[in-house]
C-alpha cells in the first residue's frame, strides 16, 4: 500500500496557509526505510509520503515500533533512507553530503529530545546561545529576548542544569531550539521525563511558539494529551501513514489509537485526504 498523506498539496490547503510551495516546511516524499536483513529485516518506513506545514504543530502518534521516530529522524537528517526524498525547505536531504547535512542541521533545524541534553557546565543562558556560539552566529538580541520571556526562564538564567527543575531545563532545550529561528523544530517525546504539570508547561510553550511566533513543530509522542496541544496528527501503523486529525482532542486521539488493530473502512486514502483538508479552521487561537 502506498501511503498518501497528508501531500503536499493537502498541506498546501492547510488553514492559515497560503497557496505555494513555501508553506509546507519539510516533506518527505515515498520514503522506505529497513533494518537488518533475513529474519531480522524490519520496515521501518514504507514509502511514506508526508507535507509539514509552515508555522503549524504537527505530531506523530502510532503505536509502539510503527515508525515515529525512524521517520522523525530521516526527516531531520539524522538518519538516512533507503528510497523516497527528504526536503527542508528546498533542498533535498538524501542529495546532500555529510558535512552538508551537518551544516543544513545546524542552520534550519532545531532538536528537543526526551533528555535534555543540555551541558552541565554552563549556564541556562549559555546553553540557549551554544549552537549558534558553535556556528559563529550571534544571536539575535531581540530574538532572544523573546525567546526567553515565553519560556520563563529570565529569573533562571544564570542557573546551571543541575539547578533547575526537569520542566525548566525542558525549557531550556526549548529555547534553545528556538533561538536560532529554525526551519523547522523536531521534538521527540519532549514531555517524557516530565510530570503532568511540567509536561503541560512545556507543551502550553511549545504551542505558543507556533501561534505567536510562527514556528513550525513535529512531535513525536505516545501521549494522547500532549497531542491535543497539536494543529493536525499524523497517525502511523507498520511504517505506513493511516490517518491524519485535525484539530485534535485527547479523546478523540485516544479513540483512534484504540482503532488500531480495526484500521478505518474507508482507507488511508480517503481517511487522510480528509483529516488534511479537515483542519480549515485549524487550532489557531484555540488553546488546548
Ligand atoms: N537501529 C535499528 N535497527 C534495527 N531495527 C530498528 C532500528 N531502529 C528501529 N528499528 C525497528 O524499526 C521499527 C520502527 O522503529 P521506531 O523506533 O521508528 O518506532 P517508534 O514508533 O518510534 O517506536 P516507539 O514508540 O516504541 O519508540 C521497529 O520495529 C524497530 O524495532
Amino acid at each position: 500500500m502506498t501511503n498518501t498523506a497528508p501531500s503536499t498539496a493537502d498541506a498546501r490547503s492547510a488553514p492559515g496557509t497560503a497557496p505555494g510551495t513555501g508553506d509546507v516546511a519539510a516533506r518527505a516524499e515515498q520514503i522506505s526505510k529497513v533494518y537488518g536483513r533475513g529474519d531480522a529485516r524490519v520496515v521501518a518506513l514504507d514509502a511514506v509520503s508526508a507535507g509539514i506545514p509552515r508555522g503549524r504543530f504537527t505530531a506523530i502518534m502510532g503505536p509502539s515500533g510503527s515508525g515515529k521516530s525512524t521517520l522523525m529522524h530521516c526527516m531531520a537528517g539524522l538518519d538516512s533512507v533507503d528510497s523516497g526524498a527528504v526536503f527542508v525547505g528546498d533542498t533535498d536531504l538524501t542529495r546532500l553530503k555529510d558535512k552538508q547535512l551537518t551544516r543544513l542541521r545546524r542552520d534550519k533545524i532545531g532538536f528537543v529530545f526526551q533528555a535534555f541534553n543540555l551541558v552541565p557546565t554552563l549556564t541556562a543562558l549559555e546553553n540557549i546561545t551554544l549552537p549558534m556560539d558553535i556556528a559563529g552566529r550571534r544571536p539575535d538580541a531581540a530574538w532572544l529576548d523573546q525567546v526567553i520571556d515565553t519560556v520563563g526562564l529570565r529569573p533562571r538564567l544564570k542557573h546551571r542544569p543541575s539547578e533547575l527543575s526537569g520542566g525548566q531545563q525542558q525549557r531550556v532545550a526549548c529555547a534553545r531550539a528556538l533561538a536560532s529561528r529554525p526551519e523547522i523544530i523536531f521534538a521527540d517525546e519532549p514531555t517524557g521525563n516530565l510530570d503532568s504539570r511540567s509536561g503541560a508547561e512545556v507543551l502550553s510553550f511549545l504551542r505558543e511558539s507556533v501561534r505567536e511566533m510562527g514556528q513550525t513543530i513535529v512531535m513525536v509522542t505516545h501521549d494522547p494529551s500532549a497531542a491535543a496541544y497539536s494543529d493536525q496528527v499524523l497517525f502511523l501503523s507498520d511504517g505506513r501513514i493511516v490517518d491524519t486529525m485535525a484539530e485534535p482532542t485527547a479523546d478523540r486521539v485516544l479513540e483512534r489509537m484504540k482503532g488500531f488493530d480495526a484500521p478505518a473502512a474507508d482507507g488511508a486514502g480517503s481517511a487522510v485526504g480528509g483529516g488534511a483538508g479537515e483542519g480549515a479552521d485549524g487550532g489557531e487561537g484555540t488553546a488546548r
